[in-house]
């Protein structure tokens, strides 16, 4: 993989927003904040999917961990990659997850410990059926984090993320994966579902956990 020559530095987001994330959070469970992430970023980290998608490294995601690990196409039909410090535009969105995390410790004591992000690849036709992101296995997931990578995204192309309210189980919005948008929500109370898209749908998931004293 190229270099890219993205600067290293976290540029600091306004404060109200991160207030106003921790009050959804509490009131709601899920916030989604538009335009999180700059433009230059966002090319970086298309162009280092795409070359891992060239060079045949994202592989079909799977359900659970470990020995609870099952591939399902039926139940999602997204490729993914792991996220690691190896390229500027991945240090960087790391970098800002890490802003996140200390904002949120500091406004909410969610007392969240680590992060864990990959890449993720939506061919046409593929989804993600509706469930929740804390089960068992995933060790720790207490927070959970979207990032679009599409510049433009129309209606029709479909691939919304619909979350549900847990009480109901309506629909409670449904979110445009629309490069720049950030959604944020409590993994373990959440449902959620990736609609089928009609065209290649780019993103990065990724896990505030707790520290689970877990040795890897
Ligand atoms: O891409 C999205 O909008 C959500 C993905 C998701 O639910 C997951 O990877 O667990
Ligand atoms: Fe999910």
């Amino acid at each position: 993989m190229q270099p890219s020559l993205l600067p290293t530095t976290t540029p600091t987001l306004p404060k109200p927003i991160f207030d106003e994330l921790t009050d959804q959070l509490i009131d709601r469970g899920w916030h989604v904040i538009e335009n999180y992430f700059d433009t230059t970023l966002i090319k970086s980290l298309v162009a280092d999917l795409k070359a891992y998608d060239n060079d045949g490294e994202l592989t079909p995601a799977g359900i659970g961990r470990g020995i609870g690990f099952t591939l399902d196409e039926n139940i999602r039909g997204d490729k993914t990659r792991w996220l690691t410090r190896s390229t500027n535009a991945q240090k960087r969105y790391l970098d800002e997850m890490e802003v996140l995390r200390h904002e949120i410790n500091r406004l909410l004591f969610m007392g969240l410990f680590e992060y864990e992000s990959h890449f993720a690849c939506y061919e046409p036709g593929a989804y993600y059926l509706k469930h929740r992101d804390s089960f068992r296995g995933a060790a720790g997931r207490i927070l959970t984090t979207v990032a679009y990578l599409n510049e433009t995204w129309q209606n029709e192309d479909g691939g919304f993320l619909a979350i549900y309210n847990p009480k109901s189980e309506q629909v409670a919005a449904r979110i445009k994966p629309l490069a720049g948008t950030l959604v944020v929500f409590l993994s373990e109370d959440i449902p959620h579902e990736v609609e089928p898209t009609h065209r290649q749908r780019l993103s990065i998931a990724g896990w505030f956990k707790c520290n689970t004293g877990e040795v890897i």
